[in-house]
């Protein structure tokens, strides 16, 4: 008995975009299948060493690939893990991962303003999550599968054209594993979709995307020469007229192969497999561990930041490998949080086959990796920036602020993260500078290095503290990632030793300019009056030195929660204390010289108490915060203003 399932919207729109053919490269839904029964065959083999009672029989896992011309059809079989019933409803007719909505409505947005989205575009987005199984609709008419589960009885039948639904039905014979047959377009050479039912075709395409595989590969042999699709062959042809399938992968895992005999093209398809990416990576990196303790580890940096990149549950960790053997997906032991987009695969010669996520936290050979490892990454960061500044610049604005995060939560490595990162800063409109650079350029006499955290660019140039930092030529870094807001917190210093500089909020504490100019006499009667009037809102009120063109501004405490990181945790829904942060006047600036000479004719005047209030308010709106009560704002002003007319 046959049911008709719909797909879920999400699956369906994605399904569109692949009938009507997003990528021009229609040869990689062969890599995609393989890599899923690559996955499927792993997952296999784990399984059956942690339940014994599951009765399979490993001894022979593969991947079967045969071509049928004359049927127009190409068909993938692997003895792996296979799908229940379940399963396929769940993975093939639903898409859950995080960040497809966005990515679609991205892609609608672009199609629906009329403009022709290019293709690049399109395959950027697309590529951020892959698409995998249904990547085979770029080059059939109508897919068919046939799964079954280890382990259980009865296997199931799917089938689609890909339009809105698909067909299920029991298959109660089913061998073990997942065999996909692909009923072929006509082959279209100018939409660069090739006949793969051509055993020569797909045989060279395997050769170029999928030799590392490490199961078998085997392919019914091909076509004597000289038939039709002869000429697309690599010249590698040893086929023989035997009627067997014939392996065709070399299976060298790439890790163990010397480096001078992988290709950057090899690099970047195995880098493919392990990210779902579709891009190339943006640097490779290899290492190994000598010794008592041995491993190899082959890791990639992307181009771009992985979908889930800042989202909660975004997925971290490498491919955990046991002397060629894979064990595990996503290792997290592996990889710190804050360097989540690293990909790649970690081989470890000394660790049981059977180890579980729970005792990998706690293992010293894999912990001495992880260190390895973080410091291998950060150095790689740090010298792409002198190799390559142009790679540099991509990295960091796709995934700095992730790396940033490491200042929260790697003290052991704080100052090798804040040698791989850039800021913003006063001394460049546009570049980025290095902390290294900054303490280049501090002019003598300055001891800190000065930054200021807000919301954009923008409001952090035009805030009031800035002013006099400018006036005396002190660069003033300009920090606008919430993550920002928390490490300048935590992070004491850049350097050590004696060349260690602080950091010092521009917004926060007494700052001593060393101006010689002295503090004007004569205030202290305003200050103590207005440090009383304000008291429901600032913790005391005295003479700036910070600024020159503003009248006043409001500075908090050192070490202090600054004021967007309080509205951040209060949306959050933490409890933040009441801050009150001091207000500074500038005894330059002509409102407050008045305000002081009419305070001392008139010391009872509710107007002058209103300007006083005003002042405060003024200093919020410069810093780019929000008013308590905008309407007793606004009334107070618009009284102030008509007793000048
Ligand atoms: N040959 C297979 N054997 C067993 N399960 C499979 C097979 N092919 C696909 N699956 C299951 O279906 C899921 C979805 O596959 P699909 O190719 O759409 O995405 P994916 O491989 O998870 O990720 P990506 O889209 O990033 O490649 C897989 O995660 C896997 O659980």
């Amino acid at each position: 008995m046959s049911e008709t399932i719909e797909f879920q919207a999400e699956a369906r729109q994605l399904l569109q975009l692949m009938i009507h053919s997003i990528y021009s490269d229609k040869d990689v839904f062969l890599r995609e299948l393989i890599s899923n029964g690559s996955d499927a065959l792993d997952k296999l083999r784990m399984e059956s060493y942690r339940d014994k009672d599951l009765g399979v029989d490993t001894s022979d896992l593969h991947i079967e690939l045969r071509t049928d011309a004359e049927n127009r059809t190409f068909t993938i079989s692997d003895n792996g893990i296979g799908m229940s019933r379940d399963d396929v409803v769940s993975l093939i007719g639903t898409i859950a991962k995080s960040g497809t909505a966005e990515t679609l409505a991205k892609l609608r947005e672009a199609q629906g303003s009329g403009e022709e989205v290019s293709e690049e575009t399109r395959a950027e987005l697309i590529g951020q999550f892959g698409i995998g199984f249904y990547s085979s609709f770029m080059v059939a008419d109508k897919v068919e599968m046939t799964t079954r589960r280890a382990g259980t009885e009865s296997g199931v039948h799917w089938e689609s054209t890909g339009e809105g639904t698909y067909e299920l039905a029991e298959v109660p014979d089913a061998p073990q594993g997942t065999s996909i047959t692909v009923h072929l377009k006509a082959e279209d050479a100018e939409d660069s979709l090739h006949d793969y039912a051509d055993p020569t075709v797909v045989k060279r395409i395997v050769k170029r995307y999928s030799d590392f595989i490490t199961w078998p590969i085997l392919l019914n042999p091909g076509a004597p020469e000289a038939v039709e699709g002869a000429e697309e062959d690599d010249s590698e042809d040893e086929e023989t007229q035997d009627s067997s399938l014939e392996p065709i992968n070399s299976r060298k895992a790439l890790w163990a192969r010397p480096r001078s005999e992988v290709s950057d093209e090899e690099y970047a398809e195995f880098y493919r497999h392990v990210s779902h990416d579709w891009q190339e990576p943006l640097e490779t990196m290899r290492f190994t561990g000598e010794g008592t303790f041995e491993y190899q580890a082959l890791l990639f940096l992307p181009a771009h930041a992985p979908m889930d990149l800042y989202m909660r549950d975004a997925k971290r960790g490498v491919q955990l490998y046991v002397k060629r053997v894979f064990v595990m997906e996503d290792c997290e032991a592996l990889v710190p949080e804050y360097l989540r987009f690293v990909k790649g695969v970690v081989d470890a010669q000394d660790l049981s086959l059977n180890v579980s996520r729970e005792i990998l936290q706690q293992d010293r050979q894999i912990q001495l990796i992880r260190k390895r490892l973080v410091k291998r990454v950060l150095q790689t960061i740090t010298s792409m920036r002198s190799e390559d500044a142009e790679k540099y610049t991509t990295f960091w604005s796709e995934c700095g602020r992730a790396v940033k995060e490491g200042l929260l939560t790697d003290q052991e490595n704080t100052q090798a993260i804040l040698e791989a990162s850039t800021f913003a800063s006063t001394h460049d409109p546009e570049k980025l500078t290095t902390l290294a650079e900054y303490v280049e350029r501090m002019p003598e006499g300055q001891e800190s290095i000065y930054y200021v955290t807000g919301e954009s660019r923008a409001s952090v140039e035009n805030s009031p503290h800035i002013e006099a930092f400018r006036a005396k030529g002190y660069e003033v870094l300009l920090l606008t990632d919430q993550v920002d807001e928390v490490w300048v917190g935590m992070v004491p210093a850049f350097g050590s030793g004696d060349d260690a500089k602080p950091f010092a909020s521009i917004s926060q504490g007494d700052v001593d300019l060393g101006d010689d100019a002295e503090k004007p006499e004569g205030y202290e009667d305003l200050l103590t009056w207005m440090t009383t009037t304000l008291a429901d809102d600032v913790s005391e009120v005295r003479l700036s030195t910070r600024l020159t063109t503003s009248p006043a501004c409001l500075v908090g405490e050192v070490g202090g929660i600054p004021p967007q990181l309080e509205q951040m945790m209060r949306s959050m829904g933490q409890e933040v204390p009441v801050q009150k942060r001091a207000l500074e006047l500038n005894p330059k600036h002509p409102l407050v010289e008045n305000l002081r000479s009419a305070h001392e004719a008139k010391p009872e005047d509710t107007g002058i108490a209103d300007t006083a209030s005003l002042l405060y308010d003024m200093a919020l709106l410069a810093e780019g915060g929000e008013l308590k009560e905008p309407s007793a704002f606004v009334g107070k002003l618009a009284q102030r203003l008509a007793a000048t007319l």
